[in-house]
């Protein structure tokens, strides 16, 4: 994917407002958040033949016999590989939040020159192409990298310029920390610190364009990163797609307490919990990971593995369910922070008609899908403008973990999503639906047959 940073790296257009918050230095070009992405063109074959190797040498003995008996009945229905993959992938993902949390507190407390612009004026930042770069040689080092076909968010080219010496060494630094942890998540990792070169391959591997066949990975490494440089919500998503399938989905979301109380702080999360007591992330139970196989109707969560502690498989991993609520006046929808991703007007007017009273919640990011599937809210909406389209990364790990908490997902019309069309999620019906059950599903995709002639978009 072909990305061109506009703005002289190291000097990208954020800055602080007035309420200390980081804002695109060119507001008036928020609007340029509405144009879209160019599409990878890379296509890198896919085999279904995976190769275990090293990366659960470590710890593996003395896990396995603390798993807990729920998930060995999950697990017995399942394929050696099928949970490899899963316990793999989640390991990734929880490495993946520990590093998003450290680079989010070097964000939040210092003026940080690590935030970059997109074409779009969307940010990037050292998290999202560490994050690819760390889950990206992960799975190569377990799988074999030509046995790992991935698609992935964020491009190599920005960073392998001449001008970004500075930002590319930062990534690296990034990548080499977060790698020297991995005997903390049970993997192995590199006998010697990655080079740049590795780095940047291991960014530049995750070119593959997806489509019908083949298994291939879905990776977006920060998902929601403007609020993750705003120090709110964000998420790490990874997911495995087979010919056209979502079949495991993994959503890290380092400021999304086991409690769910807290997601309503969606404004100022870090510095709200700063200012309480006690403050350490293990006492809040800060961050979570979500994780579904499809089919086997359960989705789960685990905390986040605390700094100085060892993940232990399945760290006490809780099922999870959506909401039994299935009466508007007492649900709760979400959406997209930001106007520009989502008409809050058509929305709001949907919410009325449907009969939902309670004020909606904007959160940044996949979090969204991580509310529905944990029942802390029951719908979530997405109206895109027209001409948008909508990234599989974006979706993927969080629709198959709603599903396998038993709520709906589907566009529109209806429909579900379809992942076999590439990059983008090609013929969605208007936007996205997701309910915790079908009365309310069934409600929602009425009223916007009935206002969608009457809106603008
Ligand atoms: N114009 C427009 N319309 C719709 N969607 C867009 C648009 N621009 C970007 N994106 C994608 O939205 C991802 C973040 O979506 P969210 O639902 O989290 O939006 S929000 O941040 O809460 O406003 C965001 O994901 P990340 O880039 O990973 O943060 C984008 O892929
Ligand atoms: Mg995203
Ligand atoms: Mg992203
Ligand atoms: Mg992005």
């Amino acid at each position: 994917m072909a990305i061109k940073v506009p703005h002289r790296l190291g000097l990208g257009p954020w800055r602080r407002n007035h309420r200390n918050e980081l804002v695109p230095n060119h507001s008036h070009l928020t609007s340029l958040f509405l144009s879209s992405f160019p599409c990878k063109k890379t296509l890198i074959g896919c085999s279904s033949k995976f190769n275990q190797t090293s990366c659960f040498s470590v710890m593996e003995q003395e896990e396995k016999s603390r798993v807990s008996p729920e998930s060995l009945l999950d697990a017995e229905e399942h394929s050696p590989r099928d949970e490899k993959e899963l316990e793999l992938a989640v390991r990734a993902v929880q490495m993946a939040c520990s590093l998003c949390q450290r680079v989010q507190d070097s964000i939040i407390s210092k003026t940080s020159n690590e935030i970059q612009s997109k074409d779009d004026n969307s940010p990037v930042t050292v998290a999202d192409w560490s994050v690819q770069a760390t889950v990206s040689w992960v799975l190569s080092e377990a799988f074999g990298s030509r046995n790992v076909s991935i698609v992935a968010e964020e491009d190599v080219q920005s960073l392998s310029k001449a001008s970004a010496a500075g930002l590319l060494e930062a990534v690296v630094t990034t990548v080499n920390k977060s790698l020297a942890d991995c005997p903390r998540f049970g993997l192995k990792g590199p006998n010697m610190p990655l080079g740049s070169s590795e780095v940047l391959e291991a960014i530049s591997r995750c070119n593959s364009n997806g489509g019908p066949r083949g298994r291939f990975w879905a990776l977006d490494p920060v998902d929601g990163t403007l609020g993750f440089v705003r120090g709110d919500q964000y998420a790490i998503a990874l997911a495995l797609i087979e010919d056209g399938e979502v079949v495991l989905g993994v959503l890290g979301c380092p400021n999304y307490p086991m409690r769910k109380e807290w997601l309503a702080y969606h404004h100022r999360y870090h510095r709200i919990v700063s200012k309480l007591t006690p403050t350490t992330s293990e006492s809040w139970d800060k961050g979570c990971v979500l994780y579904a196989r499809k089919g086997s109707g359960k989705a789960w969560m685990q905390p986040l593995v605390p700094v100085n502690k060892k993940l232990v498989w399945p760290n006490s991993a809780r099922p999870v369910r959506v909401s039994p609520i299935d009466n508007p006046s007492m649900a709760t929808f979400c959406e997209p922070v930001e106007k520009a991703n989502s008409s809050h007007s058509f929305t709001a007017g949907l919410a009325h008609s449907v009969g939902l009273r309670k004020q909606p919640l904007r959160v940044y990011s996949m979090v969204k899908y991580a509310a529905i599937a944990r029942g802390d809210a029951e719908i979530f909406m997405k109206f895109a403008r027209a001409g948008y389209k909508e990234k599989i990364w974006d979706h993927a790990a969080g629709v198959l973990i709603i599903q396998e908490a038993g709520g709906t997902v589907t566009d529109a019309g209806g429909q579900p999503l379809d992942f076999s069309k590439g990059t983008y999620l090609e013929g969605l019906d208007r936007g996205i639906i997701a309910s915790a059950g079908a009365t309310l599903h069934d409600k929602i995709i009425k009223a916007v047959d009935a206002s969608w002639d009457s809106s603008s978009l």
